[in-house]
Formats: structure tokens, sequence, C-alpha cells
């Protein structure tokens, strides 16, 4: 299991102290929520914030794209340090096109769906893909609540990835604490993304020890 902290309801004005924070509890990746203000309703940050945690933490930087056309900033989100970026299929009619890019550019590629999309629209690029994200709040805002009826496309990915060839992560997003991350690992996500659960409490990286602690124990 990996544990994703967002950075999204961090403290801006104190970034470098509260990725510090997540890195000494443990975290595996540092989750980067790039948002357009076109393809979702809020705007956030682009490849200049990734090149800025790039040699501030070891952590892997897992940036989810929430952006009109990704393909216009792959090469930059590369050359910034992204290690895993993760595409919207509603954000493209070149989605294979588009992860083929991330690939050739020596990152990891990820696809993620929105709630509303069904798991039929990525189906051809499975094979391709390193994670699939499973949007489990519709995208854009830290602080929504969990949408259990995600949790069946999480384990429809699970048993496509037993029956075929498939090597992709599932990763969760969006309303992960406590009480759903034991629902998203049972069902068969490997990754969880986790934001105002780690940074609205006052020790973040306690947080993300207890997500662990959880996962670890459940059987
Ligand atoms: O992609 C996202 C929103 O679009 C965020 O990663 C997600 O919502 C994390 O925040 P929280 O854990 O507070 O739900
Ligand atoms: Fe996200």
């Amino acid at each position: 299991m990996k544990i994703a902290p967002s950075i999204l309801n961090a403290d801006y004005a104190n970034l470098a102290r509260d990725v510090q924070a997540v890195e000494t509890g443990g975290a595996d990746y540092l989750h980067v929520d790039v948002m357009d203000g076109q393809f979702v309703p809020n705007i956030t940050f682009g490849p200049g914030m990734v090149a800025a945690l790039r040699p501030i933490t070891k952590l892997a930087l897992d940036c989810h794209l929430m952006i009109e056309a990704p393909e216009r900033y792959i090469a930059e989100f590369a050359k910034a340090g992204a290690d895993i970026l993760t595409l919207h299929v509603e954000s493209t009619p070149h989605i294979y096109r588009a992860l083929q890019m991330v690939k050739d550019a020596g990152v990891k590629a990820g696809v993620v769906v929105n709630p509303g999309t069904p798991l039929e629209m990525i189906k051809n690029v499975l094979p391709l893909v390193d994670q699939v994200l499973v949007l489990t709040v519709n995208p854009g805002f830290g602080g929504q609540k969990f949408i259990p009826a995600m949790l069946s496309k999480v384990k429809r990915l699970d048993q496509l990835r037993q029956t075929n060839d498939y090597h992709f992560d599932i990763e969760v997003d969006g309303g992960i604490n406590e009480q759903t991350i034991k629902t998203c690992a049972a069902a068969g996500a490997d990754v969880f993304v986790t934001g105002s659960y780690v940074y609205g409490a006052a020790a973040p990286a306690q947080q993300v020890q207890k997500l662990r602690n959880v996962v670890a124990t459940h059987d």
C-alpha cells in the first residue's frame, strides 16, 4: 500500500514545512492536484510548483492533472520532475496518444475517471498504464464526502488486472479517512490519496501513520 498526501489543503505559505511533515510520517507519494479553472471550477498550480517541490522532498511527485488538453503540458511537467502524470480520460479526445507521450517522456502514466464516467471509457488504455485513479469525489475541491458507489469500480479494476496481463496500481482519491480507507483497501485499492484528513489536523505526520496502521491491521 502507498499513502499519497495531497498538498491541496496544505498551508501554501508554509509548504516546505507541510511537505516535510508527511515525509516524516512515512508518506510514499506527494499528490499534486493541478487545476486549470476550465476542466474543473478551481485553479491551483502548474509545472512551476512541481519544480519547486522537487529539490525539497524525496517523495515521488504524483501529479493529478485536472486540465483541458493535458498533452500540451506533458513535456513541461516531465522536465519539472514529475514522477507520475495522471490524465483524465474526459480531458482529451486523444487519451491513448497522451498516455504514450507521458511514457515517452520517461514518466509513469496514470489515467483517471470522474465519478460519472464508466470504466468502459478506459478499457483500451489499461494495458498501457502504470496507475488507474478512481476519483471518489467530484474533481475540483478538497474536503468533500466519499462516494461509496465508486467501490464497485475499484473491485472491477482489481478483477480485470487479475485476469489480464495488466500492471497498474489502483489509486483512490477524495474523502479518504480512517473509515473509507478500509473499504477501499478491501475492494483492492493500493494507493490512497488523502488531503483534508491529513492537513486538516494539527499533526499531519501522525495522520499518515494512523492511516497506514488502519490498513495494516485490517483483515
Ligand atoms: O483530486 C482532488 C480533488 O479534485 C483531491 O486530490 C482530493 O479531493 C483530496 O482531498 P480530500 O482528501 O480532502 O478529499
Ligand atoms: Fe487529486
